[in-house]
């Protein structure tokens, strides 16, 4: 495996609030990550610390294997943590040129970045005459001048309308396919469901998940059930271990799986047990709906 970032028990504190507590997950080359989560869970902060623009209150995080310095590993990232800012009077390509020179780059990169965000035709019209969209795709084009392994995007999405957020997601996903390793935090569970190949989820600092996304939608699902003896079928479901959490909702109780188990042989177990059910489905879980009992508990 080729290591891009690790990160060891990742705590920020500010104050007395944690706003990232004790994280740990590794960044694979090749993959497309999400750190999912809701407003202030943690996303943006830590993005600061690997980027160094935040310090870190403990633990540890290491660029490509730790073999060179933070500093200099940086110069094989691409960022976009802020609102795309360049120069309003200069034209796409002349403020490319300008980063160019900062970056020490070449400047035959800036028809094939521009090209690769769509705005090759509009290389000569001023950054002021750009759309929020616009804007976002040449702060894109501007992080790839240097090839970074690394692409790293902060709400990348924010503030675009439906037209504009489709471009940016397909340019993602074209950037990705290309070999460039993603980073992207998001409030929003549908795109990293359409974009990433694995997710963090955040809840006040504290990783929820970590894992691919086909894993978690490839949960075991949950059933429904009533019975008219509830007490004894929550005590018969809590004492099989292919159930994990139970919960009541109103007339019915909700039982999650741990294991693959149909409703047949839930009914049958049920039966021995000397419980009749008068309702029975099993349903599978959305991504969407595990996002939300996650971020729920606890
Ligand atoms: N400089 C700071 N000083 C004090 N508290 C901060 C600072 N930066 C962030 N926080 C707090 O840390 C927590 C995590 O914030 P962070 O911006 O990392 O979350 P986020 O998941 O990126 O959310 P959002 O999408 O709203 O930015 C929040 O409670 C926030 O108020």
């Amino acid at each position: 495996m080729n290591t891009i970032l690790y990160i060891n028990n990742l705590t920020k504190k500010f104050g007395s609030l944690t706003a990232v507590d004790n994280l740990s997950f590794t960044i694979e080359k090749g993959n497309v990550y999400g750190i999912l989560g809701p407003n202030g869970s943690g996303k943006s902060t830590t993005l600061g610390i690997v980027l160094n623009v935040v310090n870190k209150t403990s633990g540890d995080f290491q660029w490509f294997n730790g073999n060179t310095s933070t500093h200099d590993a940086l110069k094989k990232v691409g960022a976009i943590i802020e609102r795309p800012n360049f120069y309003p009077y200069m034209t796409a390509f002349q403020n490319l040129q300008l980063v160019c020179k900062i970056k020490e780059v070449s400047e035959e990169k800036i028809s094939e970045k521009l090209q690769l965000v769509g705005l090759l035709d509009r290389k000569d019209s001023k950054f002021s005459t750009f759309s929020l969209g616009m804007k976002q795709r040449l702060a894109i084009a501007s992080a790839l001048l240097n090839d970074p392994e690394i692409l790293i995007l902060d709400e990348p999405t924010n503030g675009l309308d439906p037209q504009g957020i489709h471009q940016i997601r397909e340019i993602i996903r074209k950037i990705a396919s290309l070999g460039t390793t993603i980073l992207l935090a998001s409030h929003l569970l549908d795109e990293v469901e359409k974009v990433c190949s694995h997710v963090v989820i955040l809840r006040k600092g504290v990783s929820l998940y970590s894992g691919s996304v086909d894993a978690m939608n490839a949960s075991h699902g949950f059933l429904t059930m009533q019975s008219n003896s509830m007490d004894a079928l929550e005590q018969a479901l809590e004492g099989n271990s292919k159930f994990g959490n139970i919960k009541r909702d109103g007339e019915y109780l909700i039982a999650y799986l741990n294991q693959p188990m149909d409703a047949a042989e839930v009914n049958r177990f049920l039966f021995e047990k000397g419980i009749t059910l008068s309702h029975l489905v099993k349903r599978k879980e959305s991504l969407e709906e595990q996002f939300l009992e996650l971020t729920k508990q606890k």
